[in-house]
């Protein structure tokens, strides 16, 4: 988003410039970069295709540095190295040297009419070695943003998602279903009698069946839904395009899994789950309270069952 931002605000300026000086040829090319800018920007901002952003930025970077070249001679040559870094940590290694070798092949006759056979080689060897090490670099922030981002989402614990990325989950959630006007369900899923288990057989048992409970919950959740843990011994999952009913018999899977499996893993234990649709216009406070309530009723009304807030 800052890239096509940044992109927008320097040439949109050159852009007035070549048309107060009547060039068209520069002017058209200007026009098309800050068209396209604009279009990344807005599907950026709205985190909609993502990829397909990343993708295009960098075919405009390595096509606009191309036509620098062209356009304006070989001593335009240095543009390509900044572009290559920006490719590089836009998309994965494969892609960038794709784009690198697309952006060298496009400007290599213009080099080679322009620029001995020394100042030809030196180029392409400052520019490999370039790639080489931003590679490497790349590579390496890409994989620690990795580890922080699981860091700031996963739970320590049971390897579900955390909080905040079920708060995140939420919010992207409500949104798709008012977009795409598609039923969304919430399933929230607490322990019972977990302090009481804790007393009993200590507090690694417990943790032991906190993991148990996302493991066995996984083996019957579809591919699209995920499991959170949203408090000491109370998940979550949410169900995009689900009914009621689709949830109500997800919910009754898990609970059904667990009751049978669990004493073969952990102590017996049970669960009590509660389910509500999405319902137009609420916020997603409004709906994992619903939700929340339905699984308190489960709990009044004699715990190991699920219950749905009509
Ligand atoms: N082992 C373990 N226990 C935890 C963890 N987080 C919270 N707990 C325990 O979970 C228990 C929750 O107890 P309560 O809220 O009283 O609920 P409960 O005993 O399940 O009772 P009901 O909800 O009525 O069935 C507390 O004893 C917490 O110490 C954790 O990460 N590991």
């Amino acid at each position: 988003m800052g890239l096509s931002g940044l992109l927008f605000v320097f040439v949109a300026p050159l852009t007035l410039y070549r048309l107060f000086i009547l060039d068209w040829q520069v002017f058209a090319l200007d026009v098309y970069l800050i068209g396209s800018a604009a279009l990344i920007f807005t599907c950026a901002y709205r985190q909609q295709y993502i990829v397909f952003s990343k993708l295009y930025m960098c075919l405009l970077v390595s096509l606009g540095s191309a036509m620098t070249v062209l356009l304006g001679g070989a001593h335009q040559v240095y543009w390509i190295y900044p572009a290559s870094l920006t490719m590089f940590f836009l998309t994965s290694t494969r892609v960038a040297y794709l784009y690198v070798l697309l952006m060298c092949a496009l400007i290599i006759p213009t080099l080679q009419a322009s620029l001995t056979t020394l100042e030809f080689i030196n180029i392409f060897v400052a520019l490999f070695g370039t790639t080489f090490f931003i590679n490497v670099f790349a590579n390496e922030i890409k994989s620690e943003n990795r580890n922080l981002d699981l860091l700031a989402t996963q739970d320590f614990l049971t390897k579900s998602g955390n909080r905040r990325a079920f708060d995140h989950a939420l919010e992207m959630t409500l949104k798709e279903s008012v977009i795409l006007n598609t039923p969304s369900c919430l399933i929230v899923i607490d322990i019972d009698n977990f302090k009481l288990l804790n007393d009993n057989h200590g507090h690694s048992v417990g943790d032991a069946v906190l993991k148990h409970l996302v493991k066995s919950a996984q083996t019957v959740l579809r591919k699209t839904d995920t499991v959170y843990r949203i408090g000491g011994e109370e998940f979550a999952i949410l169900m995009e395009d689900a009914s009621l009913d689709d949830a109500r018999g997800l919910a009754e899977k898990i609970r059904q899994t667990i009751e049978a499996d669990s004493a073969k893993a952990t102590p017996y234990y049970t669960i009590s789950l509660g389910i509500a649709a999405l319902v137009s216009g609420e916020n997603g406070c409004d709906w994992l309270n619903r939700a929340d309530k339905a699984m308190y009723e489960a709990k009044r009304s004699g715990k190991n069952r699920v219950v749905a807030n009509t």
